[in-house]
């Protein structure tokens, strides 16, 4: 392997900058064929089409033996009674963990075995660090009024498989309900 040089990326806490980084940003747009309530997505399209989260990486090469890692910001925000999410994917290379450290805001963290025969849902606020296992499917979800900021480490080569979570979905949405926080089944998941 090429001796590559050691880095410092600076993260601020408060906003989920990271700096120096590469950004990507997601819209409502994007994600919109996974929302229970499809007329209220179409009303809200009709409108404006709202940012969803930003990811923004440091940038470390793709390959085996480097360690990704990247800020997340989803944005407060609901379609209908469903929070704001991110896209969600498994990793291509399957077997590879992935550690969430949450630095500001309350969410949920929606994982699935590759058949999404099991699911579980983790509960994300400042000083969180959940453990994403090899072969889970991830999404998080933004339940609070302020954003939802993580810090992400991955490996680098993992990649990201949405192509099955597209056809399957997760198992299991996070809904307001009366102004609790309710996780349900989801009636759109198909098994893989
Ligand atoms: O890739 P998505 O499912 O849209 O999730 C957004 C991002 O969440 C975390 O930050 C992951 O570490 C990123 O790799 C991912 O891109
Ligand atoms: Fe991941």
């Amino acid at each position: 392997m090429k001796l590559f040089r050691p880095f410092n990326v600076v993260v601020d806490f408060e906003t989920g900058d990271l700096t120096p980084g590469k950004k990507i940003t997601r819209y409502l747009s994007d994600i919109q064929h996974f929302f229970l309530d499809k007329e209220k997505v179409k009303a809200v399209l009709a409108k404006e089409n709202p940012l969803v989260y930003e990811v923004i990486y440091a940038e470390v090469p793709e390959e085996a033996g480097h360690l990704a890692h990247c800020t997340t910001i989803i944005y407060p925000g609901k379609v209908g009674n469903e929070f704001f999410f991110t896209k969600g994917h498994l990793h291509e290379k399957l077997e590879t963990a992935e550690i969430y450290f949450t630095l500001k805001g309350q969410g949920r963290l929606i994982m699935a075995s590759p058949d999404g025969e099991e699911c579980e849902v983790l509960e994300m606020f400042p000083g969180s660090a959940s453990y994403i296992p090899p072969c889970w499917s991830h999404r998080s979800v933004n339940v609070g009024g302020e954003p939802l900021i993580f810090y992400c480490i991955f490996f680098a080569d993992a990649g990201h498989d949405y192509a099955t979570i597209d056809k399957t979905g997760f198992p299991k949405v996070v809904l307001e309900r009366n102004g609790e926080v309710v996780v349900e089944n989801n009636p759109n998941w198909k098994k893989a």
